[in-house]
């Protein structure tokens, strides 16, 4: 008959294992993969796949793990890109910061091209121009689409950062930032006005917030107090979204002068329908008679 204790010697319990973590043999399994990048490639504009990863670290059940990508696809990626997007009124700087942005990175030896909306006549289709006559040589395009095919692909893949101004103006800037930065490596400095002279949203400025690294809201000196101007009043009666424009037509203001303007404008313009309609009646009953 066998005592317990001998019992127990002839048992191995072997040691509770230490996690995975904690064990100093352990070492990260790297596994590798080729297929995802095919799976993942994409070049259509619209909700694009994420490209290829070259490398992902996780956990599962405890466990540390790398994942490597090594086929030429991953290793032919560009780097991820950058989006920053200047916004606020009008005479606010935001030509003046996305030109200095520009130059900076052109001066730290980033190559640098630099876009604005056609519809933006005021200074000439060569230049991008601040309200201070500070210019620089850009590409305007009535869409941001037709950028790559204009430049080349090869120009095109030679560029690091794009500057793209008046965007409020363009229709495709949310797919355009999207794949410049995502899918082709760019840095994008994009400036625009958040609002336009009823204060609502512009464009598709608003909607690439969710895509950027970040966003600066610059803001001007009201015209009326010199306090600080976040919004721009239409001076004029036109009630068009798009008015291009300077301070002839428009001016930056704090959000008192903004109420109180838009009460004087719509006055008057409410004044000179009816004075117009009060003529027109009165022509009538003249052409009557
Ligand atoms: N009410 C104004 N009218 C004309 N120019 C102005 C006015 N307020 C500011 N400015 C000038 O405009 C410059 C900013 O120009 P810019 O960078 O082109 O602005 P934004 O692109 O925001 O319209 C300011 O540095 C200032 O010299
Ligand atoms: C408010 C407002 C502005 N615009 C136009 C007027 C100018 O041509 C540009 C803005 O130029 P800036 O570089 O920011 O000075 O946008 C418009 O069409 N509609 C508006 O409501
Ligand atoms: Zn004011």
């Amino acid at each position: 008959m066998l005592q317990i204790s001998q019992m127990k010697s002839l048992l191995f319990i072997p040691p509770k294992p230490l996690p995975f973590h904690q064990n100093p043999n352990f070492k990260k399994p790297t596994i590798f993969f080729s297929q995802i990048s095919r799976l993942t490639h994409s070049s259509g504009p619209a909700n694009p796949l994420p490209r290829p990863l070259s490398a992902m670290n996780g956990v599962i059940d405890g466990r540390d793990f790398t994942i490597e990508d090594r086929s030429s696809a991953a290793a032919a990626a560009p780097p991820f890109g950058e989006i920053h997007v200047i916004v606020g009124p009008m005479f606010a700087g935001k030509t003046t910061a996305l030109l200095r942005r520009i130059q900076a990175e052109s001066a730290s030896g980033r190559r640098v091209a630099m876009i604005k909306s056609n519809k933006d006549t005021r200074y000439g289709l060569d230049s991008v121009v601040t309200h201070d006559g500070v210019k620089m040589p850009c590409w305007a395009l009535t869409d941001l689409s037709i950028f790559k095919v204009k430049m080349g692909p090869e120009a095109y893949n030679k560029i690091d950062v794009i500057g793209i101004d008046e965007a409020q103006f363009f229709k495709d800037l949310y797919e355009f930032c999207c794949n410049a930065a995502d899918q082709d490596g760019k840095t994008v400095i994009v400036a625009g006005l958040d609002g336009d002279y009823l204060r609502r949203s512009f464009g598709s400025v608003l909607d690439i917030i969710p895509l950027a690294d970040s966003v600066t809201k610059l803001t001007a000196r009201c015209e009326l107090c010199g306090k600080r101007a976040a919004f721009t009043l239409r001076k004029t009666n036109e009630t068009q979204t798009e008015l291009i424009g300077g301070s002839d037509v428009y001016m930056p203001v704090c959000r008192k002068h903004y109420v109180n303007g838009q009460v004087v404008i719509e006055t008057t313009r409410d004044v000179l329908e009816s004075g117009k309609a009060h003529c027109n009646s009165a022509l009538e009953a003249a052409t009557v008679v």
